[in-house]
């Protein structure tokens, strides 16, 4: 008797995988992925009752055949159709993240049009040189007054009208400097407004600025501000930029640096005319069908109204009684206000919108997901929390086992470092960091931290305490970096600052594993997963436990079901290939797939489980 592939004939028969899966469930047959065989035989049963659901729930279409000519304009064939709309009949009223048919494309269908968007902009840059001002001077002259007796509520966002169209500019970042929210941050949006003073030119928290966007992998656009200015001197301001191998338009580059003045509007008109023109070319599109996702911008309680949080939609449409989840929490929604306080029924995607109906306030930078009812919204929570209580219990186990291993309980390991930066304020930033990631087990010493590239001196003190050199935006001359290799000392340099935070937690984590090998490795939730016709499909992931690294052996449950197992063949921080991505960290990861899409078999809020290979 020959066997088939699942999902060759999920494909055959013009249905889902997850259908399928369904179905084979209800056949109590095992299998264990949809690359997985089955008996032909069971191919009849399943064909038998597709036929029947389809006779059962749509009326009007024909009777499937498997040679029924496809629809001159769907790419589907009539089964498909067939199934899909008995799907629609039987059970499912409504879409959602966590459960929606996903239509299968055949050979080389005419990809559906996706809606563009309006592009997010962030606007960054040091102290002092205009960020606000210039905000609200958009604000000011941009956004239509809004009806009167409404409250204006600060919601981190508000959306510009332009002759070329939406804008939406998010104002939360301020000015905490080197927080995972403001790394995020730049992650929501599409463009960085880079404010640089034109009477000061380059400050540090210009560099931090810039470099935040260029991890971003989002186009940068400078706007020298303060041009009304007797002192500005905007061509500085350029040459310095060069410097920095950013160069300027007019200097035969190809960044784009509009002079403005937040005081008399001058050229305002002109950057918002240049966003609008890097946004066409980025070609944002977003579809409002699709299931919803967004995160959170910010929150905050109010005393009268409770929980305010303001979602950035990205993805999807959200609607007044929709339930969300965010983290371990879920609400729903009970009234929802643009950024100009009215009251919407509804938003798309690029819409940032307040809400109320969380019971508790959800954190900046977290990923809100919708859920079909309250009681799919619970189970997917309980599903979170009792995978954070594996990982505490994880993490609890080797604790345990190390200090078995050191034969005394409750020492605690430290980890000698020797930090150099290129200003004070980073090095008091990055400080500040490494004092929140102690715990109990790792302290971390920082045994000297300066302003400059290290030195000899540095080098022979880190020989003698074993302590790693960690350099943030300052590179090791020739003559130290020697000095360094002979004595075995590792100096590290960085010029991201959340790069120097991963390399942090790799030192702690090495002097949290035990000696002898465990396999596990960690554990990735996935968010959404992001449709790309020419490279595939990516999910979009967040590590919730350990780490993930490429070529590990994954496998992915939907509940305790596990539904795949392969290889982690792709791992990506925003555009960039990387080896390992730890806990707290946002990536996108894709799995051997042996011809399956991930989109196919993977669906938001499943877990991405992985082991040393
Ligand atoms: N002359 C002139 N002054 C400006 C302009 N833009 C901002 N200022 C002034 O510069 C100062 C700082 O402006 P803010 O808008 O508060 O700067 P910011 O970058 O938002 O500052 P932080 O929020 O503290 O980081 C204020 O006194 C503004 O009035 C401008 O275009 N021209």
């Amino acid at each position: 008797m020959s066997k088939v592939r699942i999902y060759s004939l999920a494909k055959d028969l013009g249905v889902d995988n997850h259908k399928m899966l369904e179905i084979l469930d209800g056949l109590g047959v095992s299998y264990k992925s949809v690359s997985s065989t089955i008996e032909e035989d069971t191919v009849e049963l399943i064909k038998q009752i597709l036929e029947e659901e389809a006779q059962g729930g749509a009326a009007s279409t024909a009777e499937p055949t498997p040679d029924a000519p496809a629809e001159a304009t769907t790419p589907r064939t009539a089964q498909a159709e067939a199934s899909e709309a008995a799907k629609q009949g039987s059970a499912a009223p409504a879409p959602s993240a966590t459960a929606t048919a996903e239509r299968e494309p055949e050979a080389a269908p005419a990809a559906p049009e996706v809606p563009h968007r309006a592009p997010v902009v962030t606007i960054m840059g040091h102290v002092d040189h205009g960020k606000t001002s210039l905000l609200d001077y958009i604000r000011k002259t941009k956004v239509a007054a809004k009806e009167a007796g409404g409250i204006t509520q600060h919601v981190g966002a508000f959306e510009a009208q332009t002759s070329k169209g939406r804008i939406v500019f998010i104002d939360t970042p301020g000015h905490e400097a080197f927080t995972t929210i403001r790394a995020r941050g730049a992650n929501v949006a599409d463009i960085a407004i880079i404010v640089i003073a034109a009477d000061d030119s380059l400050m540090p928290q210009t560099r931090e600025a810039i470099a935040h966007a260029q991890a971003a992998k989002v186009p940068m656009i400078v706007a020298i501000n303060k041009v009304d200015l007797p002192q500005a001197d905007p061509e500085r301001v350029k040459t310095d930029l060069t410097q920095l191998n950013l160069v300027p338009e007019e200097y035969g580059g190809d960044l784009v640096v509009v002079p403005v003045s937040a005081k008399t509007g001058e050229g305002v008109e002109d950057l918002l005319e240049y966003i609008s023109l890097t946004a066409e070319l980025e070609d944002l599109r977003a579809d409002p069908k699709a299931p919803f996702s967004g995160v959170i911008i910010e929150s905050r309680v109010d005393r009268q109204a409770g929980v305010l949080a303001t979602v950035m939609v990205q993805q999807g449409t959200l609607h007044v009684g929709d339930f969300l989840v965010v983290g371990e929490g879920y609400g729903k929604i009970k009234a929802m206000t643009d950024s100009n306080g009215g009251r919407i029924k509804e938003a798309g995607p690029s819409t940032p919108v307040q809400i109320l109906g969380f019971s508790e306030a959800p954190a900046s930078g977290e990923t809100v997901l919708s859920a079909k009812n309250e009681h799919a919204a619970r189970e997917v929570i309980a599903g979170r929390a009792s995978d954070r209580r594996d990982a505490e219990n994880a993490r609890e186990r080797r604790r345990l086992t190390l200090e078995e291993m050191m034969g005394e309980l409750g020492e605690t390991r430290t980890v000698n470092l020797i930090l150099r930066a290129d200003t004070q304020g980073s090095v008091e930033a990055i400080q500040g960091i490494l004092a929140r990631k102690e715990s109990e087990d790792v302290k971390l010493n920082v045994m000297l931290a300066g302003i400059g590239a290290p030195t000899e001196g540095d080098v022979l003190l880190a020989s003698t305490a074993e302590a790693t050199i960690l350099c943030f935006s300052v590179t090791p001359s020739g003559g130290v970096k020697k000095v360094a290799e002979s004595k075995g000392v590792e100096i590290k340099s960085f010029r991201i600052i959340y790069e120097l935070i991963d390399e942090v937690d790799r030192l702690i984590k090495g002097n949290l594993d035990p000696v002898f090998e465990e396999r596990y490795l960690g554990r990735a939730e996935v968010r959404m997963v992001i449709r790309h016709p020419k490279s595939g499909n990516i999910a979009g992931s967040y590590v919730t436990d350990g780490m993930l690294r490429r070529n590990a052996k994954a496998k992915v449950t939907r509940g305790k079901q596990v539904v795949y197992e392969g290889t982690l063949v792709g791992l990506k921080r925003f555009k960039d290939d990387v080896r390992e991505v730890q806990t707290g960290y946002e990536c996108g990861i894709n799995l051997d797939w042996d011809g399956v899409e991930i989109g196919d078999i993977i669906e938001a809020s499943e877990m991405v489980e992985v082991e040393q290979a």
